[in-house]
């Protein structure tokens, strides 16, 4: 972020230690990774609590009495913003430079492919959350609704639950995804252990493309995306998806929903706020995606990025509009429960300074098992199979990280 935050210790530095850290929280971007250990206060109220920001500054301004000069909070939020937060103030904190940019087919490429034993590669089980023909029958659900109803989008999910027959190996991981995904944001955060199910404590880790908020000073950024296309090997037919979607009618409405929405969340806080008339393409490796960049000043520069994160959360790039019918359409249509899938992931400092990006592309991962989720947006003039498709790419960014590029059966 700023100067004094670039250090001469590399991303891959930090990377390297991730398994020494207790509670570790891991995040990069194309400016500086973060690495912290520990925790000295932990917040898990809900978002919708009244005291969370005040109680937030608090544990802030506690770490500080106790000589933390500029402690952080770090963590992640749920989607719905009834559940418990993970928030934590770690007790260390190591900034980094940013990750390499791959080499296409370099040896640390090929090394980075072996996540998952090439002897091992098949020999998975997956489990379909829910079925592929659900998921459609889900599709043709909303779009009865918005016949029906003054539902205009909603953003239909599935997971896939898939057991490895080795442990992954998490700084290969994080590497691998950092490194492809280099104008994202790359995370691994420790979650609480499900008692239930596990005592292991689980990981969620994930290369999001989202930015949700940044704030620094009184300057704020926000990077919303939706309308999406896969990309394609070849060089032709992949330019013209690019330009496929940034014509398309659908697409262009579904992006300018989140857009309307998001300027009008952040709008009171800003003296100025630039918002592009149309949007522009942006592509991870997997998939295009319609984007606009929103820059503004804030009013007060004393207004946290995690207010702002809150009045934007959730945007209809991840739920739907209006938000409280699409809310009770996810509740209804999607069979899991997304947990932190769609939440936010970041950090702020004793400022109010800090960066949150949509928890997408991501999976949790519990020694042998991992849990991925994808989500698409869906408006009138959706087709069920594509929208299918568009998640079976989304489960992408996630399977080939892991060395599961190979498993068709996603769609
Ligand atoms: C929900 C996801 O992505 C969101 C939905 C998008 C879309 O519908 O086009 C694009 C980017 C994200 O805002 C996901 O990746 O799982």
């Amino acid at each position: 972020m700023n100067e004094s935050k670039c250090s001469t210790i590399t991303g891959a530095d930090l990377i390297a230690q991730f398994h020494q850290q207790q509670t570790p929280f891991f995040f990069t971007t194309a400016n500086y990774s973060l690495l912290t250990s520990g925790s000295q206060a932990t917040v898990n109220l809900a978002l919708n609590d009244h005291t969370v920001l005040s109680t937030i500054q608090g544990v802030l301004a506690d770490a500080q009495a106790r000589g933390n000069e500029n402690p952080l909070i770090v963590g992640a939020i749920p989607f719905a913003v009834d559940a418990p937060m993970h928030l934590w103030v770690p007790t260390t904190v190591n900034w980094g430079k940013p990750l390499p940019v791959a080499q296409k087919n370099t040896a640390s490429d090929v090394e980075l492919n072996n996540n998952i034993s090439s002897e091992n590669s098949n020999n998975y089980a997956i489990q379909h959350m829910p079925l592929p023909e659900m998921y459609m029958q889900g599709v043709e659900n909303a779009l009865q609704r918005f016949k029906q109803s003054d539902l205009s989008k909603v953003v239909l999910s599935r997971a896939l639950d898939i057991t490895l027959p080795q442990q992954l190996d998490m700084p290969h991981l994080l590497s691998k995804l950092a490194q492809h995904n280099r104008a994202g944001y790359t995370f691994a955060v420790s979650l609480p252990a499900d008692l239930q199910h596990s005592e292991h404590c689980k990981t969620l880790v994930g290369a999001s493309p989202e930015l949700l908020i940044n704030k620094q000073g009184a300057t704020i950024r926000s990077n919303p995306l939706a309308g999406s296309a896969a990309r394609s090997a070849d060089k032709n037919e992949d330019q013209q998806r690019a330009n496929a979607l940034l014509q398309s009618t659908k697409d262009q409405h579904e992006h300018a929903l989140v857009i309307q929405s998001v300027n009008s969340a952040i709008a009171p806080f800003c003296k100025h706020l630039s918002v592009p008339e149309q949007p522009s393409l942006i592509h991870t490796e997997t998939l295009w995606h319609l984007s606009t960049d929103i820059y503004g000043e804030l009013d007060n520069p004393a207004t946290t990025v995690l207010e702002l994160a809150s009045a934007l959360h959730p945007t209809p790039a991840v739920c739907g509009f209006p938000e409280n019918h699409a809310r009770d359409a996810i509740a209804e249509i999607e069979p899991f429960d997304r947990g932190f899938f769609t939440g936010m992931v970041g950090w702020m400092d004793s400022q109010g300074n800090g960066e949150w990006v949509v928890t997408i592309r991501c999976a949790e991962v519990d020694a042998l098992r991992l849990r991925l989720f994808a989500g698409a947006g869906v408006v009138s003039g959706s087709i069920p199979q594509h929208e299918l498709k568009e998640t079976a790419t989304k489960f992408k960014t996630m399977l080939n990280a892991v060395g599961l590029n190979h498993v068709a059966e996603v769609a």
